[in-house]
């Protein structure tokens, strides 16, 4: 699939938040889209999944099937899950027998069997997501996007996202997914593009591919600030968390150089007080995605 010089804003005078974005994504790849809050993430996930369409520019060879997993699953529909489920699985061209034998694997595969009778607006948040996650997979995406898919989710939830992933490049499929969390250091081979001015860069594979995870203990009220500067200064946050320990911070030896891919949110210290982020730094040195050059 390719952006081919795509442009989008939201009203006819507003400013543009893609301004010629040039990408393709070819089967059995992912692609991670990273930037800051604000800057057009979910914007371009949507245009990819055709949920938006760009005022200038053109999307080519989509899939027939997209799976769309938005931030937030619309739950305000009067419907229980299996009855949900069913629908979207028929509204994806499945037949009767096909569209329950859907509904039951992926009930059952994320752990939704025991909310089938649950109308949506009585699901909690996490379990919307499931249902979100569980209409994308109903029949196997060519393309499934995930627009902050780990948000809300369970941890025996987010271990299977990554799973779902795997499937669908398994089966060709390709993947975008934006992840403000850091889970997608889960992904190691995915690509990855940071969207930033309305523009698009890939970043490449430095040849040195070890990182290093420095954990920052900072007072509590200064989480907030403490992570937007990290995060202005290119870093990933991988994780905020509270501790209960009213004790003094320790000095502790960083954590030893580890490979992008073993790079996992950093454990709980005793010991640390207050909030304690850990970050990664970003890969240097941006590059531009060429130019897509020819049509279909
Ligand atoms: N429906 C809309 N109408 C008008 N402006 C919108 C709409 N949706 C998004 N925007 C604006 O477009 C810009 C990009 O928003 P978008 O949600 O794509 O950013 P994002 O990078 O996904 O942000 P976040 O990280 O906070 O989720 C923002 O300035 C936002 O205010």
């Amino acid at each position: 699939m390719r952006l081919e010089n795509v442009w989008l804003r939201y009203h006819r005078r507003g400013p543009w938040v893609l301004q010629g974005i040039d990408v393709r994504i070819g089967p059995g790849e992912a692609a991670i889209v990273l930037g800051r809050n604000g800057v057009g993430k979910s914007t371009l996930l949507q245009v990819a999944a055709g949920v938006l369409r760009p005022g200038r520019g053109r999307v080519t060879d989509r899939p027939a099937r997209v799976g769309w997993v938005p931030e937030r699953f619309p739950a305000d529909q009067p419907f229980t899950v299996t009855r949900y489920l069913t629908g979207m699985a028929r509204v994806a061209g499945l037949g009767r027998a096909a569209a329950d034998e859907a509904v039951t694997f992926w009930t059952d595969r994320l752990g939704l069997s025991g909310f089938r009778s649950v109308r949506l607006p009585e699901l909690s948040k996490g379990t919307a997501q499931k249902v979100g996650l569980a209409q994308a997979m109903l029949r196997p995406p060519g393309l499934l996007v995930l627009d902050e898919p780990w948000e809300g989710l369970d941890a025996t939830t987010r271990e299977l996202v990554p799973e779902l992933i795997a499937d669908v490049l398994a089966a060709d499929g390709s993947v975008l997914i934006s992840d403000h969390r850091g889970e997608t250091v889960r992904l190691p081979a995915a690509r990855r593009w940071l969207v930033a001015d309305g523009s698009l860069s890939e970043e490449t594979s430095s040849t040195d591919e070890t990182i290093a995870v420095v954990e920052v203990a900072v007072p509590a009220a200064r989480v907030a600030g403490t992570v937007a500067r990290l995060r202005a200064e290119g870093h990933q946050v991988l994780r905020v968390r509270s501790d209960a320990s009213t004790a003094a911070p320790q000095a502790r030896p960083a954590e030893p150089l580890r490979s992008a891919g073993a790079a996992r949110p950093a454990e709980p210290s005793p010991g640390a007080a207050g909030e304690l982020a850990a970050v990664q730094p970003e890969a240097a040195d941006p590059v531009v995605e060429p130019t897509a050059g020819e049509t279909r």
